[in-house]
């Protein structure tokens, strides 16, 4: 199948790599040309996936107009506030061509407009199949070969998104279908901002109760935000809700883990964004979520109190007290898988 993979971050990189591996006719292609260049020089993505070559069959391009009109799927793998104007230019050069399905590789929700990945390509590119392909997939290990699971999440789980489904799997990679992709979406985006709390936790040295603690409570929000959101409970406890929210809490390398944990140390919010290099997607989704929340009156305690931390000022520990001491209440109050 030709796939073309459309941001040459360390997600971009990986999972190109990985279809390439996989036997698919794939061509990756870097925001910038110079970044292109680069690539097809070192065959090493050294800027974001240090120490992994690129194998001979992975195509590398800068001229994103040459390649996208030939592909079936196409992979958006930009960061969540980069996509609108990614599809936007991505409108531009497939001009009448149709590819048979553009999908999402990120996790995040739009500032504004609250939409998620796959309604954001649709509303730039309306009529055009869409997609996520979200789950617990570190960059680094997927690249190295190392076993993983993930699901490709479609409005219609039809013929060809069983194509792509066995074409994206191998033996290192596991892939399931979903068609509830608010609920897979969600997962991904919501699971960001409680990796930052659970750094936050590890930042304050709290032990590993209190982070077992927030991971289960995170989950019952997560079900509690995604379903009054449309999307299915059963979805948050797959690979994409549960699954992600584990391997990032608990993964050292996860970018929100460790940026929470700075903030935890009592490191500036501001100070740690300016100089960040990489994407920490649960940063700004916290202030989309939060905001979306708020606007549906949906209670959200985590989440509300992400938010203080990171954009009211509120000091970490003071959030963890006014989570300890709210209201006590039974354990059963979210929705259970149906
Ligand atoms: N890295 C992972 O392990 C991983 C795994 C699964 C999903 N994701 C998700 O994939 C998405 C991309 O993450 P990543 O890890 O590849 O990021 P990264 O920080 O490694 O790289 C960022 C990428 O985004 C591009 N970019 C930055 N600003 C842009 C802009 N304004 N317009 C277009 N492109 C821009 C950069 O050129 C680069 O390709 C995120 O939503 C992330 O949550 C990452
Ligand atoms: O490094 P993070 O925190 O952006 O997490 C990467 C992936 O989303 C893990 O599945």
């Amino acid at each position: 199948m030709k796939f073309v993979v459309l941001g040459a971050g360390a997600w971009g990189t990986a999972f190109a790599l990985h279809l390439a591996r996989a036997d698919q006719d794939v061509t990756l292609v870097p925001r910038r040309k110079e970044h292109a260049a680069l690539l097809q020089a070192e065959r090493e993505n050294r800027e974001y996936l240090p120490g992994i070559a690129l194998p001979g069959t992975l195509a590398v391009t800068g001229e994103a107009d040459a390649v996208v009109g030939g592909a079936e799927v196409v992979l958006l793998a930009c960061p969540a506030q980069a996509l609108r104007d990614t599809c936007s230019a991505l409108r531009t050069r497939l001009g009448g061509a149709r590819v048979r399905l553009v999908a999402s590789l990120a996790k995040g929700l739009e500032l504004r407009t609250h939409l998620r990945p796959s309604e954001v390509i649709a509303s730039v590119l309306p009529g055009c199949a869409t997609g996520s392909v979200t789950g617990p997939t570190n960059a680094a290990e997927v690249a190295r070969g190392l076993p993983a699971a993930l699901v490709l999440a479609t409005a219609a789980v039809d013929e060809f998104a069983n194509e792509v489904q066995a074409a994206m799997s191998g033996p290192t990679l596991r892939v399931y279908t979903s068609d509830d992709v608010a609920g897979a979406e969600f997962g991904g985006c919501l699971k960001n901002v409680y990796a930052i709390a659970a750094g936050c936790c590890e930042g304050l040295r709290l032990g590993d109760n209190a982070k077992a603690a927030l991971m289960t409570r995170a989950l019952a929000e997560m079900v509690r935000v995604g379903v009054a959101l449309g999307a299915r409970a059963e979805t948050f406890y797959g690979l994409s809700g549960f699954g992600d929210l584990v391997a990032t809490c608990h993964g050292g390398w996860s970018r929100n883990r460790e940026f929470g944990q700075r903030v935890g140390e009592g490191r500036a919010v501001a100070e740690l964004m300016a100089h960040r290099k990489t994407v920490v997607e649960g940063y700004k989704t916290t202030a989309a979520l939060d905001e979306l929340c708020r606007e549906r009156g949906l209670e959200a305690p985590i989440l509300r109190e992400m938010h203080a931390i990171l954009f009211e000022g509120k000091q970490p520990a003071e959030a963890l007290r006014a989570l300890m001491l709210r209201e006590l209440k039974r354990e059963t109050a979210s929705p259970l898988p149906t």
